[in-house]
């Protein structure tokens, strides 16, 4: 007969592993009912045993008690904002300074997606997540841990006892936001003019219930900190932050000239109106970490990588932001 604490610890571990597959692989492999039931098991559990409580276990997500405020997080790194690029040519052009910045002439690129969300860092301790914050304005950010535990693409425990800090994007899927507003205009609310707003009003409530919610998502495209893991590439970075269960966009691409990133720039152009989420643009980055390092950064930037911006759509809106295009 398995001890209550043991039967509360294998009840943890299957719903992470439930939560992962769902929310990061899209893969359910139980009802949402049975998952739902499992849950409310737990809760119960944990309520008449106090003793076992644990601040990564499933249960979190639900959100407890609102915040007074938000705590400020100093970022150990700066969260750097991009260089832009409008045209093929410009992209060319990097190229070139790239090229001329480190003497090479074979140098290949990773394409993101640009997800037009909030911008946050997780850090995880011994492969626990045990801290998140907004981007802020790059150097100083808010504390929205609580807020970030409700996401159930963030893992709440790593397969591995890794330390590291990742960087990503929160953001509301189309199917949320519209879904969203509609309860709001019900509401006679203010309604939020974009799924970017939307996603960083959610994330700034100080109650985590409602942000829990919200059916935020997240994509995470950089690492922050690789303490020891001798990683070369980012495309290697990449590989091993899914290695780690860290959801990571599918549609990421390396790219062995910036040829070959135009044609992924020019193929986006047209096929993000298929997606579920919002971009704004693509983000290139110089594959080779020593590279990048060999590059290094401008005041605001860094040099190996730059975001080539989509024309913002012209899009009719009444005074209240509903669409009308
Ligand atoms: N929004 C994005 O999808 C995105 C991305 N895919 N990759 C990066 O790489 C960072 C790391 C090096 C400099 C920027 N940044 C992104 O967004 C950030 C948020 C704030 C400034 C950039 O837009």
């Amino acid at each position: 007969m398995a001890s209550i604490q043991e039967t509360i610890e294998a009840l943890r571990d299957k719903l992470h592993h439930y939560n992962y597959q769902y929310h990061v692989l899209d893969n359910p492999v139980i009802p949402d009912a049975d998952y739902d039931a499992m849950l409310h098991e737990l809760i119960e559990l944990e309520e008449n045993h106090p003793e076992y409580q644990s601040d990564d276990s499933p249960t979190v997500r639900i959100g407890g008690e609102p915040l007074s405020n938000f705590v400020k997080v100093q970022h150990e790194t700066p969260m750097l904002s991009l260089g832009n690029a409008f045209h093929d040519q410009d992209l060319r052009d990097w190229d070139q300074r790239v090229k001329n910045g480190t003497g090479r002439e074979d140098v290949s690129y990773v394409c993101e997606l640009k997800i037009d969300g909030l911008a946050v860092s997780l850090t995880y301790e011994n492969g626990r997540f045990v801290r998140g914050a907004t981007r802020g304005d790059g150097t100083t950010g808010e504390d929205i841990t609580v807020n970030l535990k409700t996401v159930g693409s963030i893992p709440l425990r790593l397969p591995e006892d890794a330390n590291l800090e990742v960087r990503g994007e929160v953001f509301m899927p189309h199917g949320s936001f519209q879904k969203l507003n509609a309860a709001k205009e019900e509401n006679g609310e203010a309604l939020f003019a974009n799924p970017r707003n939307a996603a960083a009003g959610s994330l700034r409530q100080l109650d985590p219930k409602i942000a829990a919610r919200r059916n935020l998502d997240i994509f995470l495209y950089s690492i922050a900190n690789d303490r020891g893991k001798g990683l070369e590439s980012h495309h290697e970075a990449l590989e091993y932050m899914k290695s780690l269960n860290l959801k990571v966009n599918k549609e990421t691409k390396k790219c062995a000239s910036i040829e070959d990133v135009i044609a992924y720039v020019n193929h986006w152009a047209e096929e993000r109106k298929n997606l579920n989420y919002e971009t704004d643009g693509i983000v290139i980055k110089v594959d080779s970490l020593p590279l990048q390092q060999e590059l290094g950064y401008t005041a605001k930037s860094p040099r190996w990588a730059i975001a080539y911006k989509f024309p913002a759509e012209e899009k009719m809106t009444t005074l209240i932001g509903i669409e009308l295009s």
